[in-house]
């Protein structure tokens, strides 16, 4: 408790009775008379002739209950309050009232002082009894402050927080889906397909929007199910509901835009989390500084700083959606504080000035974005880069059936075909290095041709791929397709010019959740077979692959060569024109390998032209009529493989399998060197020993003769003896590939592989 009496002296300690009648002059006089006409301070001075005001009796009716308080006059200033510049102690006319436990005794003994100051002043022949002021006390009519609720509501503002960052995962989640339709070669395969990328982005944009509302409806039931005031109070469910559901609207076309600079949806995913947390948490932490700064000291400038800085951040969905929750924690704490003395401060969050500015503004941007996403789109930007990436400038090769090719395509020999190459290159651009590819490769391949890409890995056939299907932009020179009235069109052009391209890619693109049936369904769809069609279509496929047994159970119980038989069956829908097929067979066993061979002949047949990359050699001369050897991104041969295997494969294979394990090689060796001093030892595996003669030295009768004169003699249990197979002449051109990590021969799942010396 404390009575301020004048400016420099003041109680804070209640009194006790007993302290109290002491300190109240007028009951306990000096000369010991109570109810005397003076009032006298402690020290016995005579402060007020009280007779001359007549007012004795009412000071004592005053100071009746004296425990309820009472006054005193003249008390001196102790030492510790005094002035410090003042070190004299002077007496000072003083009026202190004291009071004790009764709320009401402080403005009634303060009343009766004012009454008596008021008595003093007036004229002399003034009847002071006329004059007086009153105090009247009533109940207090407001409740009490409701701390507790206040500190709810400080206490939501963690709550939106908590929002923003789930939400900010949430959007994240969804938007990296898009970067692994991207990755895996889905999103290719369905343009590819005859999907349009209007329709797939808004498709997509529609399925995630549906996806992401169930999320915000849960979000606000568990919101209502708890009764956070700040989020559920009269407007506020309807506003948070709103805020969350156009703050996916506007970001979900964000992330589509940022889609295509990831390589991986594991990337996309983690930095579109850390994007939306710093767009949010960073823009919120600068506005909040300048904002109670302004609260504090009140000035201008800094309240001009939070306005500016406020309608930048506007620009980030994420700070829409963090700064719209906070000020509806703010308007409830307003509201809160304000309510207990019956003043209702709320604002309708839908107010312009209010959220309204933050919900027109996440509207506009998820219309301008989503416009943007929808219009702009990859071909059209490899369009406009075409055109000046052409270059048609013949370049010499090292082998004569490569250049051959490439005039042919210059000179214009190209009618019979329907894709034309032209001079493709594609270099990668890092920020330390340049990677060549693919280096100017030029081809034309016919209607029934099925041509195959080899190379180790790194040679560059992916890429060359990529460029096929659209995937990636050539850095210079174009792939175009003949339509049938024998235009040239680009790739991208191809599903309009009535050109149909299948595409295998060498990942599956495959839903994990759809089951074989449900892919070809749709991949039909796209095709735009008619609906009666699709099952009869589909079944042809699923025969031609032996899909049966798989074809009704998800993607995600298939092996790993079941999805690739699907795969490729969904490149074969349609009956393409074009058959673009990455890999088709790795992970097959020989027997599934047979039925797909037998499949992707039979289109090559009927006047499909094929473009196959494969690491087994087996499978090359199974199905090209001409193939091309890939090193450092270009074509070191190209022709039919037995072509190939004329030009660049010198000579025969023996092989010898000694009776006896263990054996050293030496004695036939020297054996064979005798007779045919150009023979190579290749290697030794247990039993088998493996020997390359090249044709100058020595026939293929001199061979047998001198294997079967010495059989016997040199412990030989059998022998064969082969021409160079391709897959010598493969890894004769593989040792020229640069000696880079990625350069290392990958062995062929199919075959067998001794410890190979280059021919
Ligand atoms: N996105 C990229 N950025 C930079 N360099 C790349 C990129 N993609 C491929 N390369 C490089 O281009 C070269 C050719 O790669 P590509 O994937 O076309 O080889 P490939 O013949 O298909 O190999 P594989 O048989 O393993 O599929 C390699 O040196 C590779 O490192």
């Amino acid at each position: 408790f404390f009575v301020r009496t004048n400016s420099s002296c003041w109680h804070t300690d209640p009194f006790s009775s007993s302290e109290l009648q002491d300190a109240c002059g007028c009951r306990k006089c000096p000369n010991g008379t109570p109810g005397a006409p003076y009032l006298k301070n402690s020290l016995g001075h005579t402060l007020l002739n009280l007779s001359a005001f007549s007012v004795e009796e009412y000071l004592l009716v005053a100071s009746e209950k004296p425990r309820l308080g009472g006054w005193s006059f003249g008390v001196r200033i102790s030492d510790q309050v005094e002035d410090a510049n003042s070190n004299i102690s002077k007496p000072k006319t003083l009026a202190k009232v004291w009071y004790n436990q009764g709320f009401h005794s402080l403005p009634s003994y303060l009343n009766h002082l004012n009454n008596l100051i008021l008595w003093r002043h007036l004229p002399p022949s003034a009847d002071w009894r006329q004059y007086g002021i009153t105090l009247y006390s009533h109940p207090y009519g407001g409740a009490l402050l409701n701390e507790d609720k206040i500190l709810e509501s400080i206490r939501q503002c963690g709550v939106a927080l908590c929002i923003v960052l789930g939400f900010s995962i949430l959007t994240a989640s969804i938007g990296s889906s898009v970067v692994k339709d991207r990755v895996t070669g889905a999103k290719r395969l369905q343009h590819i397909s005859g999907l349009g990328y209007r329709m797939y982005w808004f498709t997509n944009f529609l399925y995630d929007m549906l996806f992401y509302l169930v999320s915000v409806c849960l979000c606000v039931a568990i919101i209502f199910a708890f009764q956070l005031s700040a989020f559920t109070f009269r407007e506020n469910l309807a506003a948070t509901a709103l805020l969350l559901a156009l703050f996916g609207y506007a970001t979900l076309p964000w992330m589509y835009l940022l889609s295509r600079i990831f390589s991986s949806s594991d990337v996309a995913f983690i930095s579109y989390i850390s994007l939306n947390f710093i767009c949010g948490l960073c823009t919120m932490l600068i506005t909040i500084m300048p904002r109670l700064l302004a609260i504090i000291s009140k000035a201008q400038n800094l309240q001009n700083i939070y306005d500016v800085l406020k309608w930048v951040f506007t620009l980030f969905p994420q700070f829409c959606l963090g700064q719209g929750l906070i000020e509806l924690c703010y308007n409830q704490i307003k509201y809160d504080l304000t309510h207990n003395f019956s003043v209702d401060s709320y604002v309708s969050p839908f107010e312009m000035n209010f959220l309204g500015w933050i919900f027109m503004e996440l509207a506009f941007q998820g219309t301008v974005l989503l416009l943007l996403r929808l219009l702009l789109h990859w071909d059209l930007l490899q369009q406009w880069r075409g055109h000046s990436a052409l270059r048609d400038t013949v370049k010499t090769s090292k082998d004569i059936d490569v250049e051959k090719e490439q005039m042919r395509v210059f000179e214009g020999r190209t009618s019979g075909d329907i894709l034309v190459l032209h001079n493709l290159s594609k270099s990668y651009q890092s920020f330390f290095k340049k990677t060549t590819a693919v280096q100017d490769i030029s081809l034309g391949i016919p209607r029934g041709e099925c041509f195959g890409l080899l190379g180790v890995n790194g040679a560059g056939k992916s890429t060359t791929f990529k460029m096929l299907n659209g995937d990636i932009a050539p850095t210079s020179g174009r792939a175009v397709i003949r339509t049938p009235m024998g235009d040239e069109v680009a790739l991208s052009s191809a599903g309009v010019a009535g050109v149909l391209i299948g595409y295998c890619p060498q990942q599956d693109a495959l839903d994990d959740l759809l089951t074989g049936w449900e892919h070809l369904h749709y991949y039909c769809s796209l095709r735009g077979i008619p609906k009666q069609h699709i099952p009869e279509v589909a079944e042809d496929l699923v025969r031609r692959l032996h899909l049966e047994a798989h074809v009704n159970q998800p993607v995600r119980t298939y092996s790993g060569g079941t999805k690739r038989k699907l795969s490729t069956a969904l490149a074969l829908v349609g009956k393409p024109d074009i058959l673009l097929l990455d890999e088709p067979s790795s992970g097959m066993d020989p027997c599934s390998k047979q039925y797909l061979w037998e499949a992707i002949m039979k289109d090559v047949r009927e006047g499909c032209a094929a473009v196959l990359t494969s690491h087994s050699m087996e499978e090359c001369e199974a199905l090209c009529t001409r193939l091309a050897i890939m090193v450092n991104g270009s074509f070191k041969c190209l022709g039919s493989p037995q072509h190939i295997k004329n030009r660049f494969g010198d000579g025969y294979t023996v092989k010898v399998w000694l009776c006896k394990r263990g054996h050293q090689h030496h004695t036939i060796s020297d054996c064979l060197k005798l007779h045919f001093p150009g023979i190579q030892f290749k290697g030794q595996r247990l039993n088998l020993l493996e020997y390359h003669l090249p044709k100058r030295w020595g026939c293929l009768a001199d061979l047998f003769k001198v294997l079967e004169k010495n059989k016997t003699f040199l412990n030989i249990k059998h022998y064969s003896i082969n021409q160079t197979t391709l897959e010598q002449v493969f890894i004769n051109f593989a040792t020229e590939q640069q000696q880079t990590p990625q350069a290392t021969l990958e062995p062929s799942t199919d075959s067998y592989h001794p410890q190979h010396l280059p021919i």
